[in-house]
């Protein structure tokens, strides 16, 4: 099914909010008609081992280019549909689809090179910064220059002073962001966020976002983060998915959040605001 739009693939009308939605990202619908759709998911469901549900059917379409937040309460699966996207956690067939193509069909190692993913805290490797940002690429037998890292420090906002510096000589912030640089050097199409700055301080976030936003203008990166900050996903987000109980209950704008009508997603806002 193409479609133009993030939307919650359903049978039933549109609820006023995602019609809304769906207008104000028109603008993506040439991109998402030339193959714009980046994941599809379809039906996604997890019950734990002892039975309880934990994903109850998630439907929906990230286009290409678009940063898309996913909210909601504690333990209502959000990590756990952002880890079936680079198959850390391996979802049934026919659940989730990146252009078109079952991700299962896909080799796991280049899934995950072209959707990379930065975690709440960032474990950097053994050596240098210029070591963690050349690991990827080495493992295919790539070497990357040093203008190469170098622009990649950059784009991840670190500057050349970082090349040589070792993991227990950055913050927390700064890992998070060689972190980032040794994703970008894979060349992701897709970044999968979770929670990426809550070990951070505001300046160290600020860095982080403003990353996310370059990232998205400048080499039309789709982002797909989970976050506890609604501020946060109103200022970078395009869209939010409010997910709860396993289940995507909105698709809202960011600064449409007030107009949620589901009552745990009303009640998760009200407290998180
Ligand atoms: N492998 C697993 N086996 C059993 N239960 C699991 C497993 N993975 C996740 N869960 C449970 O699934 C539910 C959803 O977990 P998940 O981490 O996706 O939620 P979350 O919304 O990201 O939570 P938080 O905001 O606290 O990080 C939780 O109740 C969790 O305990």
């Amino acid at each position: 099914m193409a479609m133009a739009s993030i939307c919650q693939v359903q049978s039933s009308p549109l609820s006023e909010a995602q019609e809304c939605l769906l207008q104000v990202v028109d603008g993506e619908e040439e991109a998402a008609a030339n193959n714009g759709l980046k994941f599809q998911i379809r039906d996604l469901r997890k019950v734990s081992d002892a039975g309880v549900p934990i994903l109850n059917g998630i439907n929906v379409d990230i286009p290409k280019g678009m940063v898309v937040g996913i909210i909601g309460p504690s333990g209502s699966g959000k990590s756990t549909v952002l880890r079936a996207l680079n198959r850390l956690w391996e979802p049934p067939r026919g659940t989730v689809f990146l252009h078109g193509r079952d991700i299962l069909d896909l080799d796991v190692l280049s899934l995950r090179r072209k959707v990379g993913m930065l975690f709440q805290l960032p474990a950097i490797f053994e050596g240098t910064v210029a070591d963690n940002i050349r690991y990827g690429p080495q493992l295919r037998g790539q070497k990357l220059s040093d203008k190469e890292v170098y622009r990649l420090l950059t784009l991840a906002d670190l500057d050349s002073s970082f090349y040589n510096k070792t993991g227990n000589e950055l913050s927390v912030g700064q890992a998070q962001r060689v972190a980032l640089a040794r994703t970008l050097a894979n060349e992701p199409e897709v970044l999968l966020l979770d929670e990426p700055t809550s070990a951070l301080d505001p300046i160290s976030t600020q860095n982080i976002e403003d990353c996310i936003v370059k990232l998205k203008k400048q080499k039309g990166m789709t982002v797909v983060m989970v976050s506890h900050s609604i501020k946060q996903i109103q200022r970078i987000a395009d869209v939010v998915c409010l997910l709860v109980n396993g289940e995507i209950v909105e698709i809202l704008k960011p600064d449409l959040l007030s107009e949620a009508k589901h009552p745990m997603a009303l009640k998760f806002l009200e407290l998180s605001s």
